[in-house]
């Protein structure tokens, strides 16, 4: 367009310039003759031939104004009209009657024309395309359907499937993943019909041959028992994964059964159950679960389906009791585990410090060293050195002699605290107040010893007096019912305090044996958590003075020095007068249990060994001293 425009320009200067020519040439010679002998009147002639002069200017100008005005002006001039006529229109005018350009003259107008004229480029790209053509029309075709919707909202619809397994020709298809995208521009071009189809089918075989395939096994034995669908259902059953129910192949019945998930229940229902059992082990229980729904409603008279569907739920149900036998590790075992990393690390270090060393200050110094970084405590590592120098000192000693003695030095610390729990039922309820850190194991703990005690008879009322989370009130109600104790809870945000007084009085009134009470352990401020546990033992003070009878207080035994400090703080605020080391069955660091215990001395009653409800076993100091010192 642009060189058409140019070309009509530049024609009309040329057909300008030649009237220069024209007019210039002649005029020289033939003016200036003339005026000599026209000289007295000339002079009024003269401004015309300047006039001539200067139209030509202007019309020089005027090509731009568009080639009308020149031809104008030409006329005037004798000799110009030839060129006028001949050049610029007739010549022009047959070229650019195929452009609309006379229409478009207009500058600004050509603009927008190459814009339409870039809009069919990508059309031709895309026949360029020529492969593709079966591939592009098909996507275009299926995003005017909504097919997007089709696979994400209704996935496991069959009839899907069945449509997809027909062509299978467009399997290769990659490119649906593709053309996406595309399709939005291409709709209009190719809206090819067939392939459509295929592009959507990839999308929806996914989906479908998970689920469908399944409920069609377990459906198709129970289908037997309805009359007609009996060759439609085995039809559907096997082939109609492959051919799919939705192709018109074997659309005879496909709308009823194929439809959905509706159907196949249905199928179950009405149909003896002759095979059912061959289906896989993995889907029994789906089945079980589907058949019992469906059993009652189209009240199949074949009594097998009844018979087909106990068996299936039999079989949930040991699977179930299988797990229990299952060998367990026993909690020492696991108490091991716990303390492998720390038990290893420290029997490492204990070898490297004596490997083919005399027992001397240096060796004693450098075990003292591995001792206190394994948490142990300055006063028992001390312990244990002393009593190495005492009968080893200027000896070759192997490193298991070294834990051995260790072991020993460390289970004459635990000695002290390793006690029985003990209630003082005289108290009724006996209170059992539980603080701690949070996430160190108290709810945990009380469920685990709330079902120790009501195995043995004892009555337990459960007290969540955590109330500023709501998790730690519900995960009390559950251990409540796991060990079927009640529980007295309140809104969160309640005061704690009084939560506590009103369980127990409540107790009292149940007659119950032991209240235990769940706390906070919000450290982060520790002034209201002081202010908090205070009040509590204050108020449980005026229902019984002696109350709480016992102050129990759960550490994580993957903690590490913090422990220590922690055990200080709730010491000092709650009274605490005995331990629970949790979590012994994970990464502990067992070493700070003998620090505590060493300092604090504190009753260690149990240990929490994992999760479950019978994972608080009593406290071992042999045990324990054992299996941190890593001997067998
Ligand atoms: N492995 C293991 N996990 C434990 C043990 N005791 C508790 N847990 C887990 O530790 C997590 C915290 O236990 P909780 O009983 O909620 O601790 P908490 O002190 O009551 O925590 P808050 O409710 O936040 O105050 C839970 O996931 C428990 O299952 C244990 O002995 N071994």
């Amino acid at each position: 367009m642009a060189g058409f425009f140019k070309k009509i320009f530049s024609f009309g200067k040329k057909e300008v310039v030649e009237e220069r020519i024209d007019e210039t040439a002649p005029l020289p010679p033939i003016k200036w003759e003339a005026l000599d002998a026209l000289k007295p009147a000339a002079e009024q002639a003269l401004p015309e031939f300047l006039k001539r002069d200067e139209p030509q200017p202007e019309a020089e100008v005027a090509p731009q104004a568009e080639p009308t005005p020149p031809p104008a002006v030409e006329p005037e001039a004798p000799p110009a009209p030839q060129p006028a006529p001949e050049e610029p229109k007739p010549e022009p005018a047959p070229t650019i009657p195929p452009a609309p350009e006379p229409i478009v003259p207009s500058e600004p107008e050509p603009l927008p024309e190459p814009e339409p004229i870039e809009e069919p480029k990508p059309a031709p790209e895309v026949p360029a395309e020529p492969p593709a053509p079966e591939e592009i029309p098909t996507p275009p075709v299926v995003p005017e359907p909504a097919p997007e919707p089709q696979p994400q909202e209704v996935p496991p619809p069959a009839p899907a499937e069945p449509e997809i397994t027909p062509p299978p020709e467009t399997k290769p298809e990659p490119a649906p993943v593709e053309v996406p995208t595309p399709p939005v521009e291409i709709p209009a071009e190719t809206p090819a019909p067939e392939i459509p189809p295929a592009e959507v089918l990839p999308p929806i075989r996914q989906p479908a041959p998970v689920e469908p395939q399944p409920v069609h096994a377990e459906i198709a034995p129970e289908i037997e028992a309805a009359p007609t669908p009996h060759p439609p259902l085995d039809m559907e059953g096997e082939g109609a994964e492959a051919a799919g129910w939705g192709d018109s192949a074997g659309a005879d019945h496909p709308h009823p059964r194929a439809a959905l998930g509706t159907s196949p229940i249905e199928g179950e229902v009405k149909r003896a159950p002759p095979e059912a059992p061959p289906v896989p082990a993995a889907t029994q229980p789906i089945d079980a679960k589907i058949a019992l729904i469906p059993q009652p409603a189209p009240e199949p008279k074949p009594a097998p389906g009844k018979v087909t569907v106990t068996r299936k739920v039999e079989q949930k149900a040991e699977p179930q009791k299988a797990p229990e036998p299952a060998p367990r590790r026993s909690w020492f075992q696991r108490m091991r585990d716990g303390l492998a990393r720390s038990s290893r690390e420290l029997s490492g270090n204990i070898a490297g410090v004596f490997t083919k060393r005399k027992l001397d200050e240096d060796t004693l110094q450098d075990l003292e060293d591995v001792l206190i970084r394994a948490d142990l405590g300055l006063e028992t590592a001390l312990r244990v050195t002393d009593a190495l120098a005492s009968s080893r000192y200027g000896k070759d000693v192997s490193d298991t002699e070294v834990r051995a003695v260790m072991a020993a030095e460390v289970e004459k610390v635990l000695t002290h605290v390793a006690m029985p729990l003990e209630l003082d039922l005289s108290h009724k309820p006996h209170v059992i107040l539980v603080v701690g850190v949070n996430g160190t194991g108290k709810t945990t703990t009380i469920g685990k010893l709330a079902a120790k005690l009501t195995d043995g008879g004892l009555s337990v009322m459960l007290a969540a007096g955590d109330t500023f989370r709501a998790a730690a009130i519900e995960q009390l109600k559950i251990w409540g019912e796991r060990t079927k104790s009640p529980v007295i809870a309140s809104k969160i945000g309640a005061d704690a305090a009084g939560l506590a007084y009103d369980a127990f009085e409540k107790a009292k009134e149940a007659g119950s044996d032991v209240l235990i009470i769940d706390t906070a352990g919000r450290l982060q401020n520790k002034a209201e958590l002081m202010a908090e546990l205070e009040k509590i033992v204050r108020v449980l003070g005026k229902l019984d003075p002696e109350a709480p009878h016992t102050v129990l207080q759960t550490v994580d035994a993957t903690t590490g020095q913090n422990a220590l400090n922690q055990v200080e703080i709730f010491r000092n605020v709650a009274g605490v007068n005995g331990l629970v080391m949790t979590k012994l069955d994970g990464t502990a660091r067992g070493g700070i249990l003998v620090a505590i215990a060493a300092k604090h001395k504190l009753p260690v009653y149990f240990i929490g060994v994992g999760e479950q409800v019978d994972d608080l076993e009593p406290f071992s100091a042999s045990e324990f001293a054992r299996a941190i010192a890593g001997v067998a």
